[in-house]
């Protein structure tokens, strides 16, 4: 599904990752952890093609993303990665639902095909009854539940969480990270997710640790 080798990122003479290599298989939950500023955003940003590694190779779902010239990776992108932050980065002036259908309709697909994944999307998380309402009208918990399912709409290969319950407190933490593994289950959907929580790192299927600009085992 992922393959990553020899990532290298530098900034100026800060050198960050010192030549990470990753294979993320089909279904798999990856946690990643490390202490503040190892790098763990950094190696985010480079395997869900938003940044640019100084070094190393990076394959996808059988593509060579590191050849890709910046359009080719934003079309890639918007069909194959899904990627959920700590904040949910919803638009204010968009419903629910169609803050869950902007990607798709990014991705030129058919409008009512788009529409009808979301409604089901939002039926599994759980939010339907709030499909009509603005970020500024959901709790915190709808609101990380919407940005979820906007990561899904595309149904892509992979989804990148940057510390997705980072601002969740602990009910609403613990149900997102069972959303998780429920996803996994039932649609075969793979994560790599960066994490300080330690409960959700330790119930990954791996957890690998950044440490130094190397991966730790
Ligand atoms: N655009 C940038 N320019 C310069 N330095 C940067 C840039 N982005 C990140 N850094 C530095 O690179 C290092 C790694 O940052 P990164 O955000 O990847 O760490 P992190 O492990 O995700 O940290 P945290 O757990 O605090 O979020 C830090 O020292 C940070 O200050």
């Amino acid at each position: 599904m992922l393959t990553a080798s020899g990532i290298t990122k530098s900034y100026g003479d800060l050198r960050v990752l010192k030549g990470i290599d990753l294979h993320v298989e089909k279904k798999e939950i990856i946690s990643i952890v490390g202490a503040s500023g190892a790098g763990k955003s950094t190696l985010l940003h480079i395997l869900g093609t938003l940044d640019q590694s100084d070094n190393g190779s990076l394959r996808i779902n059988q593509s060579d993303v590191s050849r890709m010239s910046n359009k080719e990776k934003s079309a890639f992108r918007n069909k194959h990665i899904g990627f959920i932050f700590q904040f949910h980065n919803l638009l204010p002036e968009f419903t629910a639902k169609e803050n869950v259908c902007i990607p798709g309709y990014i991705g030129k697909r058919d409008a009512a095909e788009v529409s009808r994944r979301a409604d089901e999307l939002l039926e599994v998380l759980g939010i339907s009854a709030r499909r009509d309402h603005k970020p500024s009208e959901l709790s915190g918990g709808e609101q990380q539940r919407a940005a979820v399912a906007r990561a899904l709409i595309n149904a892509p290969s992979i989804i990148f969480a940057d510390e997705p319950s980072g601002n969740l407190d602990s009910k609403n933490a613990k149900e997102l990270h069972s959303l998780f593994f429920k996803l996994r289950d039932e649609l075969g959907q793979t994560f790599v997710i960066v994490t300080h929580n330690e409960e959700l790192a330790d119930m990954a299927d791996r957890k690998l640790e950044i440490k130094d600009g190397v991966m730790l085992t």
